[in-house]
């Protein structure tokens, strides 16, 4: 398996060195392919990436009308909840960047659908419709209990899988009602980078790293590349 670890100083630079990487990686996906797919995670390390992603001079030179945005997840709570990973990614790249509306494919909110498996299933239904992209890049975040997107550790979201997105209830971490992608789709993806900061995840970062499959961060795996982006109190474990 070609799972690769940078270690870097601390949070910040792991936000910083994540979205260079993404978009660099955008820009060398269009010079060979008329569109980017890319899926975007929430969490505290994904959103600080994705302000970095706006705040880079290096935005200004990307076709974002070429550039498609997924999520991994997302809470399915009204929309405008703070809780939204939608919401929080919008104030921290997408209301920033010229990126056309139709190319933001968002997760339904509870204030879209009454059951997050109507959510799911109009997101199954979105994927589709744009020829179930293969992913360039799909971001996750790493929870201190090994959790990525709302596939938590021993519950039923992650033991028991589903469909290519299905929805989450009871997650172990609030809010209770979610919508994850599957381990599945989430492995379609050409390359997966997960990032993760901090003392608390030292634990679930090594275990992954080492393949404890117990922990959803350990099926994390791209096609061609799976690269984790983790500080030094995180990688301390490894
Ligand atoms: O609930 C979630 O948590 C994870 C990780 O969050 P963090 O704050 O510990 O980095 C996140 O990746 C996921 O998308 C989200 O829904």
């Amino acid at each position: 398996m070609n799972r690769r670890v940078l270690v870097l100083p601390d949070r910040d630079a792991v936000a910083r060195t994540a979205a260079a990487r993404l978009l660099v990686t955008i820009q060398d996906t269009l010079s060979t392919q008329d569109e980017a797919h890319i899926i975007v995670t929430g969490g505290t390390v994904g959103i600080q990436s994705l302000a970095e992603v706006a705040a880079s001079p290096l935005s200004a030179d990307v076709d974002w009308t070429s550039v498609h945005i997924w999520w991994g997840d997302e809470r399915f709570v009204p929309t405008g909840d703070p809780d939204r990973n939608e919401g929080q990614a919008q104030e921290a790249m997408l209301g920033s960047l010229p990126l056309p509306e139709e190319n933001i494919h968002r997760m339904g909110s509870a204030s879209d659908f009454s059951t997050a498996e109507d959510a799911a299933e109009a997101y199954r239904a979105e994927m589709e419709a744009a020829g179930d992209p293969s992913w360039d890049v799909l971001m996750l975040g790493l929870g201190p209990d090994g959790h990525v997107a709302s596939l938590f550790p021993g519950h039923v979201s992650y033991t028991e899988g589903g469909p290519e997105a299905y929805a989450v209830h009871d997650s172990p971490k609030p809010p209770p009602t979610r919508v994850t992608l599957s381990r599945e789709t989430i492995q379609r993806a050409k390359r997966v980078w997960v990032v993760a900061s901090g003392a608390e995840k030292a634990q679930s970062v090594a275990a992954c790293v080492h393949g404890d499959e117990s922990l959803p961060g350990a099926v994390a795996r791209g096609t061609d590349e799976t690269l984790w982006m983790v500080d030094a109190a995180a990688a301390t474990g490894i």
